[in-house]
């Protein structure tokens, strides 16, 4: 029986999957096709902890793989807070400068609400908040050079320090704490967002829950 669903409360749908295994796709692939119902679409990274008293040499080499790199008490609350149909405030992440700017964003609640993010099912309280939970599951060397061209094009990286990380964190968290999160659930999407097939079961099944 769905959770939330059934108290006339938001839906919440969470998305997992390792880093470039197009998660935010198959998020916006069902924000796009769920279009005349109320959404909202909140990235975990936005929950990415607040490094302000780091110096920029100390937050590179944060592990931002790890469950403790994330305020994750926050995403609860907010989480809970939009059940009871309350606004938010949500943080604004800066990769660049690897913490968060000094700005939030107030988003209203919504029927519909897509958590994704690549720990998003790793902490039972967050994922007993879940009617629905997606792993979107991509091999890793796919994985790996989706990441290099975007850390490049859009996070200001550089292809050595690309890989490093990769080495370093990415790769062995994904495999001690992302990987693991796959059998709680519920559909295993492969083929990230250009699996319509997926995506349109996942689409019926939101909309029959919301008519019924
Ligand atoms: N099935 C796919 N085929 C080809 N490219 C894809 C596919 N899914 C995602 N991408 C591309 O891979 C990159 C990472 O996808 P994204 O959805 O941002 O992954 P994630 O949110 O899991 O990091 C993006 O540039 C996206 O356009
Ligand atoms: O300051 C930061 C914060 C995060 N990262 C990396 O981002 C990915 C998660 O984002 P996806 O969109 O799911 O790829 C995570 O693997 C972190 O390593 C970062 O490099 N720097």
């Amino acid at each position: 029986m769905l959770k939330n669903a059934t108290k006339n409360r938001p839906i919440i749908i969470g998305v997992t999957g390792g880093s470039g295994s197009g998660k935010t796709s198959v998020s916006q692939a069902i924000f796009k096709q769920l279009h005349g119902h109320s959404l909202l679409m909140l990235q975990e990274d936005s929950y990415y902890k607040d490094q302000d008293e780091k110096s920029m040499d100390e937050r590179v080499k944060v592990n931002y793989d790890h469950p403790d790199a994330f305020d994750t008490d926050l995403l609860i609350e907010q989480i809970n807070d939009l059940l009871d149909w309350k606004k938010i405030e949500v943080p604004v992440y800066d990769y660049a400068a690897h913490t968060r700017s000094n700005e939030v964003i107030i988003k209203d609640p919504k029927e519909v609400i897509i958590v994704e993010g690549i720990l998003v099912l790793n902490d039972p309280r967050l994922r007993d908040l879940m009617d629905i939970k997606i792993f979107v599951d991509t091999d890793d060397d796919i994985r790996i050079i989706r990441r290099i061209q975007r850390d490049i094009e859009e996070r200001g990286r550089s292809l050595q320090s690309v890989i490093n990380q990769y080495l370093a964190t990415v790769k062995p968290m994904y495999h001690q704490f992302i990987e693991p999160t796959k059998r709680y659930a519920d559909i295993i999407v492969p083929e990230g967002g250009e699996n319509q097939v997926a995506i349109d079961l996942l689409v019926t099944k939101v909309r029959d829950i919301i008519s019924s």
